[in-house]
């Protein structure tokens, strides 16, 4: 199968998770969100979502393992409290398979089929592989920033295909996006997509039909450079905002930074809404999960952008679930990404 049919796969099962999620976000109430032992929230859309990709997934690539966030544990217990989420799970679920399959979705998922529990369930478990730099292997976050979800924010639901440890394919949707940046008010909800070497693009998630549009990175130079803006978490705890204010006036950026939550951050500037995006470690031990970044970071790559980690490494997604290898992420166009590095490493004292 081409990685052009692969993308189209990639694009029709972010999609429908992307729907499904913007449906329980309508509904999101809180017995519907659960807090893991790491204390991060996870919610019926995190699981429901998980479990429509891995399903649909291996209907295309039976063989093809999966490394996703989530895992069913939870669901598996014999308490009101989860079978009540199970349940809710299973019903979002079938509810979008089995809406029929649409004009511009790929063929050979089966859509419009409702599945058994044992399916759905088995389906989230699917995700527990633990990685590899050999061979064909997805990467899932089925919603990313879910924190970003529960307050209304950004949230986006992220896959990659891998191939012998390198980034191929990638498709990330963003329900809560504008499609067009110039009207925040207008209607929101964009899917982004890009293949190694085929450039970047991006469609409004509701037009399954529609084409695609390229997208490119706002050029920007080293005497531009101050006119740059500059993105990072909304979460004070996933990167340092304080060096992030530093790194600016380091490189005399005045804008405020654009806070966000999820791998929009990574899709916003590939298609110029921002400039730079800063992932600064808070904590020395934190490792970047592999979902969290895959697909971003060939987007932004396609998008004329460079990203490495503070000490100018490329990410390197062969090591199993997380980056072991890299601390922080830095993104910025390749004409000023060795700029911002220098900045980086000053403020930070590193090298
Ligand atoms: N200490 C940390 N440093 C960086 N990222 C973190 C940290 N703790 C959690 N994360 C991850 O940051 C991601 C969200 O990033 P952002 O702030 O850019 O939206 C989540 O996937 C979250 O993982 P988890 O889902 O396991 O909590
Ligand atoms: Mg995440």
């Amino acid at each position: 199968m081409s990685l052009v049919q692969e993308k189209q796969i990639a694009i029709t099962v972010v999609s429908r998770a992307a729907n499904l999620a913007q449906s329980v976000f309508k509904k999101l109430v809180n017995a519907e969100t659960v807090t893991k032992k790491d204390k991060s929230p996870v919610t019926v859309a995190d699981y429901s979502c998980q479990s429509l990709i891995s399903l649909l997934l291996s209907k295309a690539y039976p063989n093809d393992p999966i490394v996703g966030e989530e895992d069913a544990k939870d669901l598996r217990q014999p308490t009101d409290e989860s079978k009540q989420l199970k349940n809710r799970v299973v019903d979002l679920v079938n509810a979008e398979l089995s809406k029929p399959q649409a004009a511009g979705e790929a063929d050979d998922l089966e859509l419009g089929v409702t599945r058994s529990e044992t399916e759905l369930l088995d389906a989230i478990d699917r995700g527990t592989f633990e990685g590899s730099a050999k061979g064909r292997m997805w990467c899932l976050d089925p919603i990313d920033g879910t924190k970003g979800f529960l307050r209304g924010g950004q949230y986006a639901v992220c896959l990659a295909l891998l191939i012998e440890g390198k980034v191929e394919l990638g498709v990330i949707a963003c329900p809560n996006l504008p499609v067009d940046p110039s009207k925040p008010d207008g209607p929101r909800g964009v899917v982004f997509g890009a293949i190694k070497g085929q450039g970047a693009f991006q469609r409004p998630i509701s037009e399954t039909n529609g084409p695609l549009s390229k997208i490119s990175m706002n050029s920007i130079t080293k005497e531009s450079i101050a006119q740059a803006s500059f993105c990072e978490s909304v979460e004070s705890g996933h990167s340092s905002q304080g060096d992030s204010a530093n790194i600016a006036k380091e490189l005399n950026i005045t804008k405020e930074p654009v806070r966000m939550d999820s791998q929009a951050k990574y899709c916003s500037i590939s298609r110029g809404d921002g400039d730079i995006y800063l992932r600064l470690p808070v904590s020395a031990s934190y490792e970047e999960k592999i979902w969290d970044h895959a697909p971003g970071r060939l987007l932004v790559a396609e998008a004329g952008g460079k990203v490495t980690d503070i000490h100018n490494k490329d990410l390197d997604f062969s090591l199993g679930r997380t980056l072991k290898n890299n601390k922080g992420v830095i993104v910025a166009h390749e004409s000023i990404h060795g700029d911002v590095i220098k900045a980086v490493q000053k403020v930070l004292n590193v090298a």
